[in-house]
């Protein structure tokens, strides 16, 4: 702990430090995992800190969007001349921690290029395509881009408009847009960045279309950088957020590409035009199953980033008076700040825990895939899909509590709290949106109720719980003693309940109307059933890790899960009272729990929150600097403001002193 606490460090928050019941140093090796990944960190971080091309000239929240473009553009290519600082394999840690300490939370112009297109390289090229391409993107011989989405279609692959047909005489793809619908539109980096891009398109060969395949286009003259000829690109404006990237648009007019330009790792075009399927109709979607996957631990971070800076400065902030004239209190102390900020913390803990679980299973699957085995893909889909919209959801929501939390400083961009939030929500969209991907793991537990009701029930683990017969009382007596499996139970047998309640709706419409009508007809339980089933992975998971902690963590640890836990029953307290399964009574036992865990979490809100090992640079905000001397800062901040280079603004000649002028004649 003491590691934290400097000289000159604001006293409320050094006294916060003093009081942790535990060594901050023994939580982040708990978080992350070994002292050697600690270790990396600081050496990483010290490495960036050494560095001044790392440096933005001016805080990038005072910039213009060519400053940004342009400042993200020299770092990243400053930042790739020094991969060997990094195990660049090491993606899910090295390789996005170092990107955050450089590049912050913007995406910027190679943002695909390694997000995206290298791991399209990597998964769906054969080995020969794979020799040629994978070096080229890894020397950044050129810069690529993933472009899927179009303007009329995103959602609906099967409805992309872009059409590569194949030309057996010539022995070529012919790559069009047939209508202006048919742009490809967002693609990051694609606008005035990317000379190359991985176009998803309709493969159309013997006059059949095959659906959606990736396909490997040069866009851009290499060296004079032009478009060429049959390319329409440009950049689609300013966004909410990502506003470093150059997200952008691209249309196609009969433009042709070789035949070993289609990824050809899994399907296949022959130079006849002979179509080979793959073994797994959706294994052209892996990169989209890559991305969700690390969505959860770059989401996560966010969030903890989030109620990292809320909780130092609500460790800072003195407003208003508890006991009379015992002088003003540091809103830490309030119970209705406690409950805005400590269920986020106890979020992005169990979602980061979550986050390791998904790299070790797609790990997994990437090496069954190596070895043909698709039999867990179905299964991966569903997960990332469900974990990558409940998460980007709570995140989203998590930031906004927090910055609301900060009051007035809150909404500075001083406090990052815009930028955070910009960045974050944006994953409620991107990468399947999250209704829709809700609605892709209804149809995987669908298909599992479906099971469990022919009595087959060979169910994948996640699913397991819907084959158990389940007590139909909550075994809760006193809120210190529900904890573990008694926690499971009940969440599991709402989540069984919700699965079936949505079964049996589209079974009983089904008779009704077409199975596609009754679907629609029964969407927003379905999406409810799925919440239900990703709510209980991420609970299951989260009380199984905390019960490996040993010494002085256990404790804050154990009133994590239990605080994420009584917070999600307690505010669905209606799905628990259902049929009689909890009573009145047990939910307040439970609020009651819940309240008591705010208070234990209290003492250590500061010491958790610092064991995510922020940095200020990562930080990036100053409401949430480790110091706490956030007053001074913020003024030292906002005089960097553009608008504080004159003493008189030309405003005051053009408008405002005539107008004054013209108020005063009259008087
Ligand atoms: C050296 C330097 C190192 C630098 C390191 C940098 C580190 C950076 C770190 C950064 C960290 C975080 C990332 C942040 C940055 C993010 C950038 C954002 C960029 C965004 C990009 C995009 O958005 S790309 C476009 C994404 N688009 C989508 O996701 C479209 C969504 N739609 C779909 O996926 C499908 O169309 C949909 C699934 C909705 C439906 O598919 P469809 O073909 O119509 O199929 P169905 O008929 O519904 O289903 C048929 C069956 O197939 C199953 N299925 C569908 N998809 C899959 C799949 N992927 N895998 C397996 N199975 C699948 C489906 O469930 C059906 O099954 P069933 O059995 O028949 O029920
Ligand atoms: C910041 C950002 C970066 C992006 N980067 C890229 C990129 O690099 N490359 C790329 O190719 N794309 C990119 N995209 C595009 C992104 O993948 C899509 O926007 C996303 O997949 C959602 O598709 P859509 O925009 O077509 O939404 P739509 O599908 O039109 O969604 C609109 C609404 O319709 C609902 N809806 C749609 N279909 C259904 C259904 N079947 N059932 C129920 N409801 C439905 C949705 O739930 C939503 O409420 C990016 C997007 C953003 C915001």
């Amino acid at each position: 702990m003491s590691n934290l606490i400097q000289t000159g460090d604001n006293a409320d928050i050094t006294k916060e430090r003093r009081n942790a019941t535990f060594d901050i140093h023994d939580m982040s090796l708990f978080l992350y995992g070994s002292e050697e990944i600690l270790k990396r960190r600081k050496e990483m971080l010290a490495f960036v800190k050494s560095k001044p091309e790392f440096n933005d000239p001016i805080p990038t929240e005072f910039m213009n969007r060519e400053q940004r473009v342009d400042n993200g553009a020299r770092k990243i290519v400053a930042m790739t001349d020094n991969t060997d600082e990094i195990d660049a394999g090491d993606f899910f840690g090295e390789g996005m921690y170092f990107q955050g300490l450089i590049m912050g939370r913007d995406l910027h112009p190679m943002s695909l290029h390694y997000v995206m297109f290298l791991p399209t390289i990597q998964g769906q090229s054969d080995d020969e395509q794979l020799d040629e391409w994978l070096p080229l993107t890894i020397s950044r011989s050129f810069v690529g881009t993933y472009a899927q989405t179009e303007l009329g279609h995103g959602t609906n692959l099967s409805k992309l408009e872009t059409t590569a047909t194949y030309d057996p005489k010539a022995g070529e793809f012919v790559l069009h847009s047939p209508s202006i619908t048919a742009a490809k539109w967002w693609p990051g980096g694609l606008g005035k960045s990317a000379n190359v891009a991985i176009v998803v398109a309709n493969l159309y060969t013997q006059g059949e279309c095959k659906g959606p395949h990736p396909f490997f286009v040069q866009l851009r003259d290499y060296d004079t950088h032009e478009p060429l000829k049959g390319i329409t690109v440009g950049d689609i404006g300013p966004k909410l957020g990502f506003n470093t990237s150059d997200n952008g648009f691209l249309l196609f007019n009969n433009f042709r590409i070789p035949r070993r330009n289609m990824l050809m790792r899994y399907a296949k075009v022959l130079p006849d035009g002979t179509y080979i399927k793959p073994q797994h109709a959706k294994l052209a979607f892996g990169t989209m199953v890559f991305v969700r996957s690390i969505m959860i631990k770059d989401q996560s971070t966010q969030l903890a980033a989030a109620a990292c800076i809320a909780k130092r400065y609500s460790a800072i902030r003195r407003q208003g008076e508890i006991k009379q004239g015992a002088g003003e209190v540091q809103i830490l102390d309030y119970q209705t700040q406690q409950l805005r900020i400590f269920p986020v913390m106890a979020r992005a803990f169990c979602f980061m825990f979550a986050a390791y679980e998904i790299r070790d299973l797609y790990m997994k699957v990437t090496e069954q895939l190596g070895e043909g085995n698709t039999e867990l893909l179905p299964e991966i889909h569903a997960l990332t899909s469900g974990l990558k919209s409940v998460v980007s959801y709570e995140v989203a929501l998590g930031i906004e509590q927090c910055r609301m939390a900060c009051g007035g400083h809150g909404y500075s961009q001083a406090s990052a709290f815009p930028e955070i939030y910009a960045y974050a929500v944006a994953g409620c969209t991107y990468e399947g949106e999250n209704i829709v991907m809700l609605l892709q793991v209804a149809r995987f537990l669908m298909k599992a109720a479906e099971e469990v009701m022919n009595g087959k029930a060979k169910l994948a683990d996640i699913c397991a719980y819907l084959a158990k017969r389940g007590a139909n009382k909550s075994r809760l007596r006193t809120a210190d003693e529900y904890r573990g499996d008694v926690i499971i139970e009940d969440l599991e047998h709402v989540a069984r309940n919700q699965v079936f309640r949505a079964y049996d709706s589209l079974k009983r419409k089904e008779k009704e109307m077409p199975s596609e009508e009754a679907w629609n007809k029964t969407a927003i339980e379905l999406c409810k059933a799925s919440r239900w089933h990703v709510r209980l992975y991420l609970a299951k998971n989260f009380l199984h890790k905390i019960s490996t902690a040993k010494g002085a963590i256990r404790e804050p640890l154990e009133n994590l899960a239990r605080l994420y836990a009584f917070d999600i029953i307690t505010s669905s307290h209606g799905e628990f009272l259902r049929g009689g399964f909890m009573s009145e009574a047990q939910l307040d036992e439970l609020k009651g729990g819940f309240y008591t865990l705010l208070e234990r979490l209290r003492r250590n809100a500061v010491a958790i929150v610092d064991s995510w090992d922020f940095d200020d640079k990562e930080l990036h905000s100053i409401l949430g600097k480790r110091d706490g001397n956030v007053y001074s800062s913020l003024l030292d901040w906002a005089q960097q403001s553009q608008l504080n280079r004159t003493q008189v603004l030309p405003t005051f000649n053009k408008y405002l002193g005539p107008m004054m002028k013209e108020g005063r004649s009259k008087l």
